[in-house]
């Protein structure tokens, strides 16, 4: 048939969790195993050839780098083949906006690569899995969501893997796409499209973890007042971090305690100020000239993109680029 080839590979997450009844609120995550998923939709067969493999099976928190190198590793090989059209990766809603974020920045092709989850248990009424599923796989065969970057798809709603992120612990329209808003969006697998992303990503990007075993250690810090500066000294000096996120007040304020303890270790490694309101941009600013502005990106994007550069260079002033291109 002339039917597109898909690979799903699985994590886990909500997607395949499974209840004692359609109706209980507590669920086990990553339960239900990938051939029980997609046989669940037997209409995935008229819109793609189908291949499952299982990466992973946990609530997606419990994720490590480790997952994200085994996903992004056999995603690149598999893209790499002339019969692997698209990826689709089921994934825990909790910390899908890091996975995606990460592979937009290392996979190495255009073909289309959607991340999917779902806020109901496979076994609810109503589950939202199912039709997420669908419109995923039928994204990732689609010519047209070719070269958007990875993008992430629950609700009817493609987002570009650049700021999205999980606004509300329940809803099944918990994800938007901050500064910016979604790429598209879904109907019974028909992508409509109503902007592309700026930045670069995928087959743009020039970052390489074929040969990286780890990435460099980055922690975040989240501003209140009365942040402890000294935590800082910690991070630095006993976690040996090789950067920091801040997750600032505002549009990435700091304390003036924490921005004289910061001020000490700038020379020796970066820090970067994200925000902790959830939207709008964090620019450069000429009164923290040491410390650059994530440029919108969520702290917890800001920490992947900034792993990301430090295996590049060290100079605080060129990861500070990296932010402006990614
Ligand atoms: N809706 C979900 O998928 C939440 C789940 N705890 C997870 O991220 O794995």
């Amino acid at each position: 048939d002339d039917l597109p080839n898909v690979s799903i590979l699985a994590t886990g997450g909500t997607i395949a969790g499974s209840a004692s009844s359609a109706t209980n609120a507590e669920y086990t995550a990553g339960k239900v195993m990938i051939d029980t998923l997609v046989n669940a939709v037997p209409q995935l067969k008229d819109i793609a050839d189908v291949k499952g493999e299982q990466i992973a099976s946990t609530a997606s928190g419990n994720l490590t780098e480790q997952d994200w190198f085994k996903l992004a590793n056999r995603i690149n090989e598999l893209l790499a083949q002339d019969d692997t059209d698209g990826i689709v990766i089921t994934h825990g809603t909790d910390t899908i906006e890091e996975t995606a974020y990460f592979l937009n920045l290392v996979v190495k092709s255009d073909k289309p690569v959607v991340l999917v989850g779902a806020m109901r248990p496979s076994t609810a009424i109503s589950a939202d899995g199912p039709l997420n599923l669908y419109n995923a796989v039928s994204l990732a065969g689609s010519e047209s969501a070719k070269g958007k970057g990875v993008m992430v798809v629950l609700n009817d709603t493609i987002h570009g893997a650049r700021g999205v992120t999980k606004t509300n612990t329940a809803s099944v329209n918990t994800f938007e796409s901050k500064n910016g808003g979604p790429l598209g969006y879904m109907s019974y697998g028909k992508p409509s499209w109503v902007r592309q992303s700026p930045y670069k990503h995928t087959y743009q990007t020039e970052f390489d973890i074929s040969d990286i075993k780890a990435l460099p250690t980055v922690d975040i810090m989240y501003l209140y007042i009365e942040t402890p500066a000294e935590a800082v000294d910690y991070y630095v000096k006993e976690r040996k971090v090789d950067g920091m996120v801040f997750a600032g007040s505002g549009n990435g304020s700091l304390t003036t305690p924490l921005q004289a303890t910061m001020e000490q270790y700038s020379k020796q490694l970066p820090f970067i100020r994200a925000s902790r309101t959830g939207s709008g941009n964090t620019p450069d600013v000429s009164y923290y000239p040491e410390f650059p502005g994530s440029q919108g990106l969520s702290a917890q994007q800001a920490r992947i993109l900034l792993k990301l550069a430090l295996t590049e260079t060290q100079d605080p002033k060129e990861v500070a680029e990296f932010f402006h291109k990614y």
